[in-house]
């Protein structure tokens, strides 16, 4: 079998996380960062790899990209990707509450034919509310609760006093838009699961901060024509970033390996 090449896009936490678990079968061949970040991130990877700052610049053509760059990272190199034709695996789906984007996204996957792959990403479950919104949800409600200092550096900040909490702490309610938007870097899930179910102003979403979590848990209930599911995941986060979830790499590894494999699970 012959090697494929992958392209991520952002070389922090998560996508080094990636890059330790590639399955054999896939190099990594090109890395795209921010300007201020080639030098040392070239200096970090050695030859093997063309560390870039625009997708434009790649001359050859990989087998997958994927994003491991946050919001702004999919909103700058998004439609780069998809209008060569290419696959691009994204994580920091909460950009896509914003319609423009979204709208632009899809314009430039139809006008190149790229593809575009929501990750499930730090939850489990969006084949299941995917496959029951054909049948009419009525209601799906996500909740997620982390460590304070999970939550640092967030708008949370702006919510709630994080070093002060004594007990689980509920400090935003709205809706998995409004939640993606305004915690760019910890709630893009409630858009995965917008986006899987009945939509980002449909979707509930409820954010705490609980001093005695040392895991990331995620809660889904969903309700409809099909009947109802409740899933709760207690994620483990990264050490190197505790605001993402092991699985949420482990989900993109999971991107990189359906690509090598025929046979797709
Ligand atoms: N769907 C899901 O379940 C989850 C999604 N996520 C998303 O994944 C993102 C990455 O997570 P993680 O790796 O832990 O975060 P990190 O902050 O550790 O890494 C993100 C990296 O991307 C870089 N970056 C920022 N803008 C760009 C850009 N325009 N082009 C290329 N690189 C860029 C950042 O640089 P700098 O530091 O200079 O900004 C940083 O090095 C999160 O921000 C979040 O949006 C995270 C967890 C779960
Ligand atoms: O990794 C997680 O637990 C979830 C997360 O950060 C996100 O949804 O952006």
């Amino acid at each position: 079998m012959t090697t494929k090449r992958l392209m991520i896009i952002g070389y922090g936490a998560m996508a080094r996380e990636v890059h330790r678990l590639l399955p054999a079968g896939l190099e990594l061949a090109w890395v795209v960062v921010p300007e201020a970040q080639v030098a040392a991130t070239r200096e970090l990877l050695g030859d093997g790899v063309e560390v870039l700052c625009r997708v434009a610049d790649c001359q050859a053509r990989p087998d997958l990209v994927v994003e491991c760059a946050g919001q702004p990272g999919l909103a700058e190199h998004g439609e780069a990707v998809l209008s060569r034709g290419l696959t691009l695996a994204i994580v920091a789906t909460g950009a896509l509450a914003d319609e423009g984007l979204y709208g632009r996204l899809r314009q430039a996957a139809e006008r190149g034919d790229g593809r575009m792959l929501v990750l499930s990403g730090a939850v489990a479950g969006m084949d299941g509310l995917a496959a029951a919104r054909e049948g009419g949800l009525d209601s799906v409600t996500y909740e997620a609760c982390k460590a304070p200092k999970s939550w640092k550096g967030s708008h949370a900040e702006q919510l709630v006093d994080l070093d002060a909490l004594t007990e689980a702490t509920v400090f935003y309610e709205g809706t998995a838009g409004e939640a993606a938007r305004l915690f760019p870097a910890n709630a893009n899930v409630a858009a995965t699961i917008a986006l899987a179910g009945i939509g980002m102003q449909a979707t509930t979403v409820r954010l705490t901060a609980d001093p005695a979590a040392t895991r990331n848990t995620h809660r889904i209930h969903a309700q409809g024509r099909f009947g109802e599911f409740r899933i709760e995941l207690n994620g483990r986060p990264l050490e190197s970033n505790p605001k993402t979830s092991m699985l949420a790499a482990l989900s993109v590894v999971r991107a990189c390996r359906q690509a090598l494999d025929p046979v797709t699970v």
